[in-house]
């Protein structure tokens, strides 16, 4: 059973998945290279909870609760009593390898590992570790309190019991899951990221504006968000990165990054996160820079 998880990475993906945890009752232990960052990610959960409890879905006990039960390092010996580790850190085969081997001398021989990798192959990074049968790809989506899918991908080593315990986490923090493949990208970025990949192909051929390629595709098609809004709120280095594992990995042009999105990413527009991306969010209003 898991009571103790422990999270490496307080990005949007990590806070997400603490508080959804914290919220569901666990024990929560957050880590990162980046002090600051532990103390975004604190304030981030509690603003989000706050939300909660001023709709009606959340009491002020029930956020104390949830807060009291996160604790934050930059060291990774705050893993050494958790039951699972979820590594939810930048989209970097290099970064989350390093991570992984630093991580397990930290973490008692029952622990699982779960990586929270948009597409990146399970097989390998569990390769890093002493514990390929424990290790699993748990792919929660953005934004992680909202969303309801998991994607569960076991690499060719991952055992039954990892799998199933990891099923049973997924029910628990009130989601459902949705098994896949270990092929790149999986199943959700298999075909999210290509349409994003061509949006920014639309706007590199002067097809159409920001405004106008997403209000196209939020009226035409029906999205909640368009398809460059969406690429500013995943984030434009991680969207690249997606696209350069499919590319490289399916051995196919057709997963070529469009070269707009690499020198947005290379001007260090990365997007929301940043403050500026597809659009700027510099003002009250996004505003589009194409
Ligand atoms: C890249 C990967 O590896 C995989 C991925 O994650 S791909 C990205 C997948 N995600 C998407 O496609 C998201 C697409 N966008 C949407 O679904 C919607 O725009 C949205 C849910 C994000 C916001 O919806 P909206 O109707 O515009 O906004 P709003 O009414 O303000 O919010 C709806 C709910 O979401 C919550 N919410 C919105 N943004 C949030 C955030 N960043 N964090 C936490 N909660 C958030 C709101 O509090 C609200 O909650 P309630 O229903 O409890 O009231
Ligand atoms: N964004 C999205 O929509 C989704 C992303 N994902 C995946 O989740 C993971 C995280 O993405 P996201 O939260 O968006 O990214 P962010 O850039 O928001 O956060 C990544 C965090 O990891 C930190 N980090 C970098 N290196 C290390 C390290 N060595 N040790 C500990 N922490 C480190 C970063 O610190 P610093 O900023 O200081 O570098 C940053 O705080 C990625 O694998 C991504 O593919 C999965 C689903 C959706």
């Amino acid at each position: 059973m898991i009571e103790k998880v422990g999270v490496i990475g307080a990005g949007q993906m990590g806070s997400g998945i603490a508080q959804v945890c914290a919220v569901a009752g666990l024990s929560v232990a957050i880590s990162d290279i980046n002090a600051e960052q532990l103390a975004k990610s604190l304030a981030n959960i509690a603003k989000n909870l706050d939300r909660q409890i001023a709709k009606g879905k959340l009491t002020e006990p029930e956020k104390d609760a949830a807060m009291a039960r996160i604790a934050t390092s930059t060291d990774l010996s705050i893993f050494k009593d958790s039951d699972l580790v979820v590594e939810a850190a930048t989209e970097s085969e290099d970064v989350k390898r390093l991570i992984l081997k630093a991580l397990v001398p930290n973490l008692p021989p029952k622990a699982m590992i779960a990586t929270n990798t948009s597409s990146i192959s399970i097989t390998r990074l569990a390769a890093s570790t002493d514990r390929p049968e424990k290790f699993i790809g748990m792919h929660f989506m953005n934004p992680v309190p909202v969303m309801q899918l998991v994607e569960i991908i076991r690499g060719i080593a991952t055992d039954d019991d990892t799998f199933q315990s990891i099923k049973a986490l997924t029910a628990r923090l009130g989601k459902t899951a949705a098994i896949a493949e270990d092929f790149p990208a999986f199943i959700v970025n298999r075909i999210l990221l290509p349409m994003i990949n061509e949006a920014v192909y639309t706007l590199y051929e002067g097809v159409g504006g920001v405004e106008a390629i997403d209000t196209a595709m939020k009226l035409g098609a029906n999205h909640p968000m368009g398809p460059l809004e969406l690429a500013d709120f995943i984030g434009l280095d991680t969207c690249l990165s997606i696209m350069q594992v499919l590319y490289e990995g399916l051995a196919d042009s057709k997963y070529r990054p469009c070269p707009l999105m690499v020198k947005y990413v290379e001007a260090g527009w990365l997007g929301r996160k940043v403050g500026r991306g597809f659009y700027d969010y510099s003002g009250p209003t996004p505003r589009p820079t194409r």
